[in-house]
């Protein structure tokens, strides 16, 4: 009998593979860093086939390693970085130019022109999502304009679009299924929400071709089996969802008003909305939750931070105050307090809900007292006062109280982080003790849909508390740091000269 799920998490930096056994307790990992190309300034690209050999490396190593075969595994798992955009040719299977990465802000200009054009209420009301370079729509149109030949093909059916999960499944089945799941469609800006289909107008908007589009599926259902020389025996694929949706999955926030936060170089927070999709008026963005087959849809509100412990990494390669990035909790702990100093981390701009493409990073309040402790103390602080930026945007947007944020991703492993982040949104923070809760959603979905695990019951004894962080700061304290904060962000704001 089967006694494993391989879960593939196909992240931004690195591929990786992790086996989950019945218990949904981590039995092994393997990952894998790739190449990051930055051909422009505004330009983030990978390589695709980098991605897939790294990706196949990973999991057939985690087996060897573990001494286990295809038969022991019941289904695989996908969960893939999301909007990161590629067209392959469907004959050769060959990507047709490098993949366009999320981060990627070359298609910024045609953007602006296309909110000048009047599209943005259209796009909003249909996809939940704002006009940005940051989804695949202008992506792919970049490719079509600038790949000679491109756009002809297309339009004979030569090409075909994927977002990361699609390009797995297509190499996995040996290009016999053209699918993507619901979540990564949302990302798109050519889906329908409310539907749950590409959507017409929006492909003439963004000039996409029906014709090089996957299939739309749930994010739970049985998509096909690998090609069977590539583990020895073919693995059933139970599975995909965007790493977002796959980890508020993860986190078992299945209820509407959960929320959950990853802290990684970003920070993603989503919040479980249920089965009818809001319109953020606090500039959130409306994206699709993990579907199953069947059953209907689901909706969260999504708040994209772009920096978050990529201010910490900064603290090790651009200051050098700290070697690595475990340390700066150390450092921070040894003052009482930030000393007055506030850190904005908009070193890309800032994302939700403030989206200011202007702003930049900013830190303010240096006395000659201040240490480089006070610093890593308020970059620190910086995140946490994003997180409940996004988070109060969210309750309004909602109209529910949030009674806990579930936390996960790298940074969440600093404590004083997550007491902080306690302390200034006044609701407990809970760690769960699989802190990999991408891959575990991701899991979850292909445990279901395998029948590996036979429902929800099942996996929501999975997940379990590692520690819960309880405010304890005075309310009058977090209220007077936060309206600081709100001073600093002013001073961040529009700073970089508008064109440059
Ligand atoms: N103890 C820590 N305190 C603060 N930040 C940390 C800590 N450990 C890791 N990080 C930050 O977390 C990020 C890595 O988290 P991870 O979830 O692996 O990110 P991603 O999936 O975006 O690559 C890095 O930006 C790193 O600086
Ligand atoms: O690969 P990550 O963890 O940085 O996540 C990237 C997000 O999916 C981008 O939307």
């Amino acid at each position: 009998m089967s006694s494993v799920i391989l879960a593939m998490d196909q992240g931004t930096t690195s591929s990786r593979a992790i086996l989950f056994d019945r218990a949904g307790s981590i039995l092994g990992m393997s990952q894998q860093e790739f190449t990051q190309h930055f051909p422009d300034t505004d330009r983030v690209e990978h390589d695709a086939e980098e991605i897939w050999e790294s990706q196949i490396g990973v999991a057939r190593r985690v087996l060897a390693d573990h001494g286990l075969t295809a038969a022991d595994v019941a289904a695989i798992g996908i969960t893939n970085q999301r909007e990161t955009t590629l067209v392959w040719d469907r004959a050769t299977g060959q990507p047709i130019a490098p993949a366009i990465v999320w981060q990627d802000r070359r298609t910024a200009a045609k953007c602006e022109q296309l909110r000048q054009a009047g599209h943005a209420d259209v796009v909003q009301k249909k996809t939940g999502l704002l006009i940005d370079s940051y989804f695949c729509a202008t992506k792919i149109d970049w490719l079509l304009e600038n790949v000679p030949g491109a756009r002809q093909r297309a339009e004979a059916g030569e090409l075909a679009f994927g977002t990361i999960d699609s390009w797995l499944i297509w190499k996995l089945t040996g290009g016999r299924v053209h699918v993507t799941d619901v979540t990564n469609a949302s990302r798109t800006m050519l889906m329908n929400i409310h539907t749950g289909i590409w959507d017409t107008e929006l492909l003439k908007i963004f000039g996409v071709p029906t014709q090089m589009l996957p299939e739309i599926r749930p994010s739970s259902e049985v998509y096909g089996e690998t090609e069977p020389e590539l583990f020895g025996a073919a693995i059933k694929i139970g599975g995909a969802a965007g790493d977002q949706q796959s980890a508020l999955f993860g986190q078992n926030c299945t209820q509407p008003g959960m929320a959950k936060n990853t802290y990684g170089t970003g920070c993603f927070a989503l919040m479980n909305i249920g089965d009818q999709p809001r319109t953020s008026t606090c500039k959130l963005l409306t994206t699709m939750a993990c579907q199953f087959a069947d059953q209907p849809p689901s909706y969260a509100l999504e708040g994209s931070i772009f920096i978050a412990g990529a201010i910490v990494q900064w603290l090790r390669d651009g200051l050098g105050i700290i070697d690595s990035a475990d340390e700066i909790e150390a450092l921070a702990a040894s003052v009482p307090d930030n000393g007055g100093v506030y850190v904005v981390p908009a070193l890309a701009g800032l994302g939700a809900p403030h989206w200011d493409a202007y702003a930049r990073g900013t830190i303010l309040g240096l006395t000659r007292g201040t240490t480089k402790a006070h610093i890593a103390r308020a970059a620190l602080e910086g995140i946490a006062f994003q997180v409940a930026d996004v988070l109060d945007a969210m309750k309004q947007d909602a109209d529910v109280p949030i009674a806990e944020l579930r936390v996960d991703g790298g940074a969440a492993a600093n404590n004083l982080l997550m007491q902080f982040q306690a302390d200034i949104l006044r609701v407990p923070v809970i760690r769960p003790k699989v802190i990999e809760t991408t891959a575990l959603g991701a899991a979850y979905l292909a445990g279901l849909s395998s029948g590996f695990w036979t429902g929800c019951d099942d996996i929501a004894d999975v997940w379990q508390t590692d520690r819960v962080f309880e405010p304890t700061m005075n309310a009058d304290e977090a209220a007077r740091l936060r309206t600081r904060w709100s001073e600093a962000l002013d001073r961040s704001r529009d700073w970089e000269q508008h064109g440059s």
